[in-house]
């Protein structure tokens, strides 16, 4: 199929046969720069993860945004998580509050200038943290309608409370095999056909309302329960990142 540069890796496409398409697609979404642009157009991020056992994932997904272009990333963690992710980045605005009873209120003043979420990642399922108040805040994202990414712990709320997610288009779930087997048995009853692969992402794309879920593993799968049903293929080092 054709392929496309992208740093040190090398992606395949599989379903679309126009060479260099991906490239014109990253090169659609990365903003032109200008003179009277200022800090903060090219994408302001919210993370919310970290806890006081977890404070990795959460920097990575932050500094990650910074690093693919975004001006500003920012972590609502808890207390504990803090300290930490501040002093591993200069880079980072770090808001320890997720176990304020203001937390809810607070995160959703912040995001009012979010252009996308991240939900889960080193979050912890503490059931007040977890299953309570970052539930609360996945509720505002989506009434702000902001793009949402859902990984880790976010998607352990997302399979305690399925109807979270319905049907919600700007929400992309990123599930590991073992979070995709759970969301799958707990959405369908059954466990996910292991000869078919494919199919039981868009399967279960279509149950959730078609959001689009990327399956991560040897080979990424991502659907939306309707159009753009491929596989991506990644070829570089065994070693993951
Ligand atoms: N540095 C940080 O801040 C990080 C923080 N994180 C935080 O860690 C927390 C716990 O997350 P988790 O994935 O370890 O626990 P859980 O979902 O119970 O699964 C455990 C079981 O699933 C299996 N298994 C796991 N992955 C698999 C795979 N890809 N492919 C295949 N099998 C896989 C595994 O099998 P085993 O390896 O033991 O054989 C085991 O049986 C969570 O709070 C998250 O936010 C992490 O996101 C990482 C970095
Ligand atoms: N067996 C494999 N061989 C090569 N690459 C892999 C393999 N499994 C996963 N990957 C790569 O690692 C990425 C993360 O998949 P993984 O299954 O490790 O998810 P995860 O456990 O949620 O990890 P993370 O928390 O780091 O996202 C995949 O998107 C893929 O690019």
């Amino acid at each position: 199929g054709p392929t496309a540069k992208i740093g040190s890796f090398q992606w395949v496409h599989t379903s679309y046969n126009k060479p260099g398409l991906l490239l014109e697609m990253v090169q659609s979404v990365i903003p032109p720069i200008t003179f009277i642009s200022h800090k903060g157009l090219a994408g302001r991020i919210a993370v919310i993860g970290g806890s006081k056992e977890y404070t990795g994932a959460p920097y990575f997904a932050a500094i990650s945004a910074l690093k693919v272009g975004a001006d500003l990333s920012h972590v609502f963690c808890t207390e504990g998580a803090s300290t930490v992710i501040k002093s591993y980045s200069p880079e980072l605005i770090v808001h320890p509050i997720l176990e304020s009873k203001f937390a809810v209120h607070e995160t959703s003043e912040w995001l009012e200038r979010m252009h996308a979420v991240v939900l889960g990642p080193g979050l912890g399922r503490d059931p007040v943290v977890c299953l309570d108040t970052a539930k609360s805040i996945l509720e505002e994202v989506k009434k702000k309608n902001l793009p949402l990414v859902v990984d880790a712990d976010g998607l352990f709320l997302v399979t305690e409370y399925p109807d979270l997610i319905k049907s919600y288009g700007k929400a992309i779930l990123t599930p590991n095999i073992v979070e995709f087997g759970r969301l799958y048995e707990k959405t369908m009853g059954e466990k996910p056909k292991p000869e078919e692969p494919v199919l039981a992402v868009k399967v279960l794309s279509r149950a959730l309302g078609n959001v689009t879920i990327v399956k991560k593993g040897p080979n990424d799968i991502i659907s939306d329960g309707e159009n753009g049903r491929f596989k991506v293929k990644c070829y570089h080092s065994k070693e993951r990142s």
